[in-house]
């Protein structure tokens, strides 16, 4: 996974506005591999959709240059048709035609190939994504999960360079969405295939994603995978968007340095011989474990998760040993203030 499949280098994209017009992305650049696959994760109008809208060729660049295996499909001056791009798109309402069946949906995209070349490939990924016998089936007979197994079958069917997907889960229930995310995951490896997933959510991107981006107002501020976005955040805003934690002052936990630290909730652990004090405020259970909500003597409060059945109650003081290195200094941004 080493050859550049998309690249996209200090891309800008406006809308009209009143009075001029509005930027949505800022000067965002980033590379997948072939076979990689990648997320943006932002919150709703961070401008994700725009991104993908673009690399598909829906709108037009103001700034940069978006390549895709060795071809320039836009610059400023030039937008290369989305039809001649090569790329599959999978978007939110993954709209099937209702009045064409299964096979129909599949093989849409498929039209210039001779009737038996299209019916094989149409079975191929019928199979692939698990609806080999549904063929015949009308989008109203199928399930909100079969239907987007129907929507990845259709996207897939002409092997695209590249696969877009704008929130492709979003219209299921939570059990069905996590059961599809590790099999869209298992799907796209075994076809080798490039991915861009765009979505606000934490959990299906750490799921699906090698490579995620957290976007806030058009920018994306850090590029990594999902242990270097949780362990080593690059800035606040990261470091509150990514997983559970709190941001406080070094001495509070009495490390030295002064500074700041991210403290995630499992790296304070009771332990009666801890050198931290804390006061229990509260206790949650969540599942196998209870989420404690602590004072420090500074007064700064941290949460932790803690398994066993002996759970401190609220008003005693806890002993707590620190484990892991948290992290320090974590630099202040402009965009941190919203
Ligand atoms: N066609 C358009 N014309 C003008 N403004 C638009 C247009 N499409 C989107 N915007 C604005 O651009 C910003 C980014 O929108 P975008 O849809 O890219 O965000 P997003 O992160 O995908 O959000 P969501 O998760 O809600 O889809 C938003 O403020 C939105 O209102």
């Amino acid at each position: 996974m080493s050859q550049a499949m998309l690249r996209l280098d200090d891309i800008r994209v406006a809308y009209p506005a009143a009075g001029g017009e509005r930027t949505v992305v800022e000067r965002l650049s980033l590379v997948l591999a072939k076979g990689e696959i990648g997320c943006l994760l932002g919150a709703s109008g961070c401008g994700k959709t725009t991104v993908l809208r673009a690399i598909a060729g829906f709108e037009p660049l103001r700034a940069g240059r978006i390549e895709l295996d060795g071809q320039v499909l836009s610059t400023p001056t030039t937008t290369l048709p989305p039809e001649h791009r090569g790329i599959g798109m999978m978007f939110q309402d993954y709209a099937l035609f209702p009045h064409l069946d299964v096979a129909g949906n599949v093989g849409f995209g498929l039209a210039g190939r001779p009737r038996a070349a299209r019916n094989a490939r149409i079975a191929e990924v019928l199979a692939l994504v698990g609806l080999p016998e549904r063929a015949g089936a009308y989008p109203h007979e199928l399930s909100g999960g079969q239907q987007q197994r129907v929507a990845l079958a259709r996207a897939l069917a002409p092997s695209p360079s590249l696969l877009l997907l704008d929130e492709p889960f979003s219209n299921l229930d939570i059990d069905t969405r996590e059961h599809l995310a590790a099999e869209l995951r298992a799907i796209l490896r075994r076809t080798g295939t490039t991915a861009l997933l765009v979505t606000h959510d934490q959990a299906e991107a750490f799921a699906m994603a090698d490579a995620i981006g957290v976007m806030h107002r058009g920018r994306i501020l850090q590029w990594a995978d999902a242990q270097t976005l949780y362990r080593a955040p690059a800035d606040r805003f990261v470091a509150g968007f990514v997983g559970r934690g709190c941001v406080l002052p070094a001495g509070a936990l009495g490390l030295p340095g002064g500074g700041e630290v991210l403290l995630r909730p499992d790296q304070l652990v009771p332990d009666d011989n801890g050198a931290i004090r804390a006061e229990v405020l509260s206790r949650i259970f969540r599942g196998p474990q209870h989420v404690l909500l602590l004072r420090l003597p500074g007064g700064e409060v941290v949460e932790v998760d803690v398994s066993g059945n002996a759970i401190p109650a609220p008003g005693t003081t806890l002993a707590l040993r620190l484990v892991g290195v948290p992290l320090v200094a974590l630099p202040r941004r402009e965009v941190d203030a919203s």
